[in-house]
């Protein structure tokens, strides 16, 4: 039997695997029409098409002829009743069995009765989807994989009813978009997700019972095996929801317990923790999809509010300790010192513990104030100073010996401390000098003046200014983003520029060439050069 000859192509859901099959569809040569609930939705799918078609083209791997041939070949349109001059549509909408049999009979009744029908599911019957057609031998299921562009494989399910004529057609259609085909019966989970799952879900059950951390068990998959992604991390990609869906979909269809789903995994989807496009679910992400590492990020809160955080011997001391088993945490990748209360960062050192000291106690204070920046200045990870209030002599003081500030727009700044006859006991005058200039520096010193956060922020005080009530938020995005870079890296960075502020520029120059040198060989400068390559994010141990 004579089978149609596909060229032009549906396909229907412009989600992200939908406009990943289009894509392909229309860099093979098909003309291709590109459906979703309406026009719009098509039509900025096909937009954000083009748009990769052309970072193609910058990044050469395509010449702009190509893709501007590519992009008009891709036609949004309004809906199914746009599909009947089609010959093969492929169905890309989301996993769900009564919306995809409701979306295969409407595609039946569109389209003209030699046409082919596939559906992308990944584990739905596609003998239960030909039943709804008049056309049953002509359906079969194309299961690509996601990102479409990126990977190799398609997945070719034949249903009970598929005629070999169809199966035949469409696996050159999958080989011209340039796939490899590998063909399943009809079973549930066909051939990739039959094993896949199960894989996924003894990652789970084996962070259930206590056997290994999800880190460990990411890192061991990943070392030990060779797979780009360790299971639990790809559960996240996918979405736990999905995973379970397929999971319930195996354990149902084949009765086998050993493809249950594991608990863990049904209450991370109750609590509404499906992963990374939830921004949590074995791991926490953040906004742009990036792995938060949780635990990592340590905040120290000056907590004296009812004389606005003032620094006593007993607050300095207790900083010290704290900081001395900060330094022994090698989870910890960025500390944020704040003040409590919504009034004051730290007020200054105590006045009235100073009042009655003298020289030689004022020199074991000042000492042991400035033992506390050196803590801070040499930690190996980032100290950040989210200034809340006032920041005024040793408060000043305190938030210069952190790697650097972001305050909120009620902070207000300065060393005061001519008005009682002293001068900065605690780096207030050569840090400050190297963070705003000599110039600025002399004149708050010698003034006594309290500087606004506006003000902070022109001067190169602080880095970024926020609303009271999201200065710590952002403080903590920002250690967040730090903690997910490489720790080594990020300490040798903190090292040299510290370092180099002494020194003449030759010698910092040799300082950072030295550190760069020794990153080369660490696990965490392999790990983040091959997930560059790998075009994936990195997954940093600090090693
Ligand atoms: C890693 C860092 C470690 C740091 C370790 C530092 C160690 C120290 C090193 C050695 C010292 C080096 C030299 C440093 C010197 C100084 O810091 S001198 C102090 C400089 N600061 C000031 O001069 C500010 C003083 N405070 C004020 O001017 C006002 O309080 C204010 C900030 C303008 C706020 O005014 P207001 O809103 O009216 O509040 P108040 O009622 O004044 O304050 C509320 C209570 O808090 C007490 N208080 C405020 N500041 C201090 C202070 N610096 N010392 C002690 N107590 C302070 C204030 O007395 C109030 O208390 P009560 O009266 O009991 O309510």
């Amino acid at each position: 039997m004579m089978t149609i000859e596909i060229r032009t192509v549906g396909v229907l859901g412009a989600g992200q695997m939908g406009s990943g099959i289009a894509q392909v569809a229309a860099t093979a040569g098909y003309t291709v029409k590109l459906a979703d609930v309406d026009l719009e939705r098509a039509t900025k799918a096909t937009s954000k098409i083009a748009a990769m078609l052309g970072k193609l083209v910058e990044k050469g791997k395509l010449t702009a002829e190509a893709a501007e041939a590519t992009a008009k070949r891709l036609i949004p349109v309004a809906g199914i009743a746009d599909f009947g001059d089609c010959d093969l549509v492929i169905e890309a909408a989301t996993e769900n069995v009564d919306l995809k049999l409701k979306l295969f009979a409407a595609c039946d009744a569109a389209m003209k009765p030699d046409a082919l029908l596939a559906s992308n599911t990944s584990s739905i019957s596609v003998t239960k989807l030909a039943a709804v057609t008049k056309r049953p031998g002509k359906v079969l299921g194309m299961h690509f994989m996601n990102p479409v562009p990126l990977m190799r494989l398609v997945e070719i399910v034949k249903a009970v009813q598929t005629e070999p004529e169809t199966y035949t057609t469409i696996k050159e259609a999958a080989e011209k978009m340039g796939k490899t085909v590998v063909t399943s019966n009809d079973a549930p989970g066909f051939l990739v997700n039959r094993i896949l799952i199960p894989m996924l879900c003894e990652a789970m059950f084996a962070v259930q019972e206590g056997v290994g951390t999800p880190e460990d068990i990411d890192t061991g998959a990943k070392l030990g095996l060779n797979p780009p992604m360790g299971p639990l991390e790809l559960a996240d990609l996918i979405g736990l929801d999905t995973v379970l869906a397929i999971a319930n979909v195996l354990y149902t269809d084949i009765g086998d317990t050993k493809y249950r789903a594991p608990t863990l995994l049904k209450n991370l989807v109750r609590a509404g923790w499906v992963g990374k496009k939830g921004g949590r679910g074995f791991y926490v992400y953040d906004e742009k999809g990036q792995k938060v590492p949780e635990g990592f990020v340590g905040t120290i809160t000056l907590n004296r509010p009812d004389k606005l955080n003032a620094l006593n011997a007993e607050l300095v001391g207790e900083l010290h300790r704290v900081l001395a088993e900060i330094r022994r945490d090698k989870d910890l990748r960025a500390l944020i010192v704040t003040g409590a209360g919504d009034k004051a960062f730290a007020a200054g050192a105590d006045i009235a513990a100073m009042s009655t000291m003298t020289g030689p106690e004022a020199k074991a204070f000042g000492e042991l104030g400035h033992a506390v920046g050196a803590q801070m200045e040499t930690l190996a990870i980032p100290v950040i100073a989210a200034v809340n209030g006032f920041a005024l002599g040793g408060g000043c003081e305190m938030a210069l010996a952190c790697d650097f500030i972001h305050a909120s727009t009620k902070a207000k700044f300065g060393q005061p401390e001519v008005n009682l006859g002293v001068i900065p006991g605690f780096g207030g005058t050569n840090r400050l000098a190297r963070r705003v200039g000599i110039g600025r520096a002399r004149e708050l010193c010698f003034t006594g003046d309290v500087i606004g956060a506006e003000e902070a922020l022109r001067i190169g005080l602080v880095n970024g200014i926020h609303a009271p009530e999201e200065l710590l938020g952002k403080v903590k995005e920002i250690a967040a983003k730090i903690a997910t870079k490489g720790p080594l890296a990020v300490a040798q960075a903190k090292r040299v520029l510290l370092r180099g502020l002494d020194v003449p520029l030759p010698t910092a120059n040799e300082l950072e060439v030295q550190a760069f040198a020794a990153l080369f060989g660490s696990e965490d400068q392999r790990e983040g050069m091959a997930a560059f390559l790998g075009k994936r994010p990195a997954n940093f141990v600090g090693r």
